[in-house]
């Protein structure tokens, strides 16, 4: 019996060497092509990693996939798809932790700064479909709330680049921080700015239709919109009103930048022509124009223009609900009054920027 599992062990060990060194390639190559599957139990499955990203996966993510399907080093590429995961969910947005040492984080070199209620959200979002953009979803508010957290606070804030690829943010209240233009020339002057301006006068309003969504007590708008009621003198120190007096705020920035440094996006246009907009967008920061008419539908129910494809998903997707709210009937003589506040500020506000946005 002893002898008999002897002589077997033998045969079989010189059965083994005689295993062509093919057949043990084969094997690997059979593992290997198992493992890249998603059947691994000892590796990340790559499908694990879609359900992460259901919200936010970059165009580079689609390179990385053709990568696992055709290479064969799986985990430095399930890591890579993991970085891109983090970086797009805009260093933790989704919750889930996953480290990463792909690509480098730097600073902004576009930032969207404003206006609040512009169209800052659907703006960044309509960019986020680009490859070559990468974005912090939140709003750091770096150069007006958190400046003494330092530079380094601020660029681990950015999600990871590769080589050609912009990171941008958007903080809609820097327009308006008289800080903000000197800090952010000391981080870096070639720094490209967009505005997302809107009509002021509609801009109030959406701006008080939010505040009164977070305390339903509010007073009146007409109350808050006037220092004199009966003399129809504007409370410039409402900030919902005065965000929107464009030149001041412009005069402040130009202190620091050149006009070059700006563009200035409709945000009517950006409703009713969101491809046109977002097109004279990646013209200003030096990309191929990729986000186009194709990417964009009329959501009827919404009321505004939705993507397809938002990045990430391949199902369309609109803003959320607190972007697009009805608004509350505000009397035609008040709107009148605020309209004809707002004319000359305008009119200068059109002078420097050198473009017509046609609000009166
Ligand atoms: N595609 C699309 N979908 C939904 N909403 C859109 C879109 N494009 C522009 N807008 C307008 O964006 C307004 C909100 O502006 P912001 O994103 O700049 O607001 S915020 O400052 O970040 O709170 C928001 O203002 P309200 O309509 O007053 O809610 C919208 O009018």
């Amino acid at each position: 019996m002893g002898c008999s599992v002897c002589r077997t062990r033998l045969n079989s060990g010189r059965a083994l060497s005689r295993v062509p060194l093919s057949f043990t390639m084969l094997l690997i190559f059979l593992y290997l092509f198992h493992c890249l599957s998603g059947f691994c139990d000892s590796a990340p499955k790559i499908t694990d990693g879609q359900n992460l990203m259901r919200d936010h996966v970059p165009g580079k993510v689609h390179a990385v996939r053709a990568e696992l399907r055709w290479n064969g080093t799986v985990s430095a590429h399930v890591s890579a798809l993991s970085e891109l995961q983090e970086s797009e969910n805009g260093g933790g947005e989704s919750g889930i932790p996953v480290s990463n040492t792909y690509g480098s984080k730097r600073f902004p070199q576009a930032i969207i700064i404003g206006v609040k209620k512009g169209g800052t959200r659907a703006l960044l979002e309509f960019l986020r479909v680009h490859p070559d953009v990468r974005a912090v979803g939140a709003e750091p508010h770096f150069f007006d709330r958190f400046y003494h957290k330092g530079l380094e606070w601020y660029r681990n804030l950015m999600p990871r680049t590769l080589d050609g690829q912009i990171t941008m943010e958007k903080t809609p209240s820097y327009f308006v921080t008289k800080e903000a233009p000197s800090r952010l020339c000391a981080m870096n002057c070639d720094t490209k700015l967009i505005v997302v301006v809107r009509d002021p006068v509609t801009r109030a309003v959406s701006d008080y239709t939010q505040t009164r969504t977070k305390s339903p007590g509010l007073q009146s708008f007409q109350t808050l919109v006037f220092k004199n009621c009966s003399l129809g003198v504007i409370d410039t120190s409402w900030s919902a009103v005065r965000i929107g007096m464009y030149a001041q705020h412009l005069e402040n920035w130009l202190q620091h930048f050149p006009l070059s440094s700006f563009l200035f996006v409709s945000g009517e246009r950006l409703v009713s022509d969101p491809a046109g907009e977002v097109g004279r967008v990646q013209d200003f920061l030096g990309l191929k124009r990729i986000v186009s008419d194709k990417h964009f539908y009329f959501n009827q129910t919404k009321g505004f223009p939705c993507l397809k494809k938002p990045e990430g998903s391949s199902r369309p997707r609109c803003l959320g609900k607190s972007k697009g709210r009805t608004h509350p009937h505000i009397p035609t003589d008040v709107l009148q009054k605020l309209r004809e506040f707002y004319r000359p500020l305008n009119h200068k506000f059109y002078q420097m920027s050198g473009l017509d946005f046609g609000w009166d």
